[in-house]
């Protein structure tokens, strides 16, 4: 099964896409973007993406994504992240990683390199190769991104131990799955007025389903206008599912609701 995620080799995009996919078939891209372009374009059966983290939370460019292109969420795999600090040596002044993961370390960083620069670039794997090319630069990603030429700094530098994402495993839109105990939508009401967020959440809450997120992010038109990302625990395709998204669907009469699908979760235990 072809499948695409974000690179270079050894990110935890890559990690977490080797439980759905054989490694040969495993395809880089350097953005979220990028990979959610090339699933809805069917160039790969499966496309890989993080979605939050129990320190961060959302990876907003994940759930633009979602909103812009229609995909189907065929699984969601839930990740422990432990990092790890890379360098040549002791004397950097650049901290290089995944913005998320820079923000992952926030304490520790302040903590031990309080003067250190802290770039953001595509990836974790990414900064450890930074790292490997300028002895200015560390890297931090998964401990096993070292290699003889680098020199684990620290490890376990996460600012919690439970720390942990969860990614989305993406399929072509016709993929969409009638299977899952959970479910995902994006909800567009394209409307402002007193109640709106109560009125979107009632069609769950009159049916007993159970919420397990709720996300808003600006829809880019005007300020003050939300786009909502919906999770919660009940199949696509059961009836009262259905009744919640006609539901919905009156209610965003000027929007739009997007089904991205049902899915299983696998827990990855490293
Ligand atoms: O840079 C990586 O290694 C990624 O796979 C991206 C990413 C993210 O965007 O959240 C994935 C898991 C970790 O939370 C840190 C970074």
């Amino acid at each position: 099964m072809a499948a695409v995620t974000l690179g270079p080799e050894g990110t935890y995009s890559h990690r977490a896409t080797s439980s759905i996919a054989d490694d040969d078939e495993i395809d880089f891209r350097q953005s979220v973007t990028a990979i959610v372009d090339a699933v809805a374009s069917d160039e790969y059966d499966r496309g890989v993406i993080p979605i939050e983290n129990s320190i961060e939370g959302s990876v907003t460019e994940s759930l633009d994504a979602l909103a812009d292109y229609d995909v189907a969420v065929v699984r969601e795999i839930v990740t422990p992240i432990r990092h790890a600090l890379f360098a040549q040596g002791p004397d950097f002044d650049t901290v290089a990683s995944h913005s998320q993961a820079l923000a992952q370390c926030r304490t520790y960083l302040e903590r031990e390199y309080p003067d250190a620069t802290l770039e953001a670039v595509a990836s974790t794997a990414k900064g450890v190769e930074f790292a490997r090319e300028d002895p200015a630069v560390a890297g931090i990603g998964h401990p096993a991104l070292g290699g003889d030429d680098l020199e684990m700094l620290a490890e376990d530098i996460q600012d919690q131990d439970s720390n942990a994402t969860r990614f989305f495993a993406l399929a072509p839109a016709e993929e969409r799955s009638k299977g899952g105990g959970k479910t995902s939508l994006v909800v567009y009401p394209n409307a402002n007025y007193p109640g709106l967020l109560l009125e979107l959440l009632e069609p769950f809450a009159d049916r007993d389903i159970n919420l397990t997120r709720v996300e808003s992010r600006p829809s880019g038109q005007r300020l003050g206008d939300y786009v909502f990302h919906v999770d919660f625990e009940a199949g696509l395709y059961e009836s009262r599912t259905m009744e919640a998204i006609e539901d919905l669907e009156e209610l965003a009469e000027n929007g739009w609701v997007r089904r991205l699908g049902s899915y299983d979760t696998e827990h990855v235990v490293e």
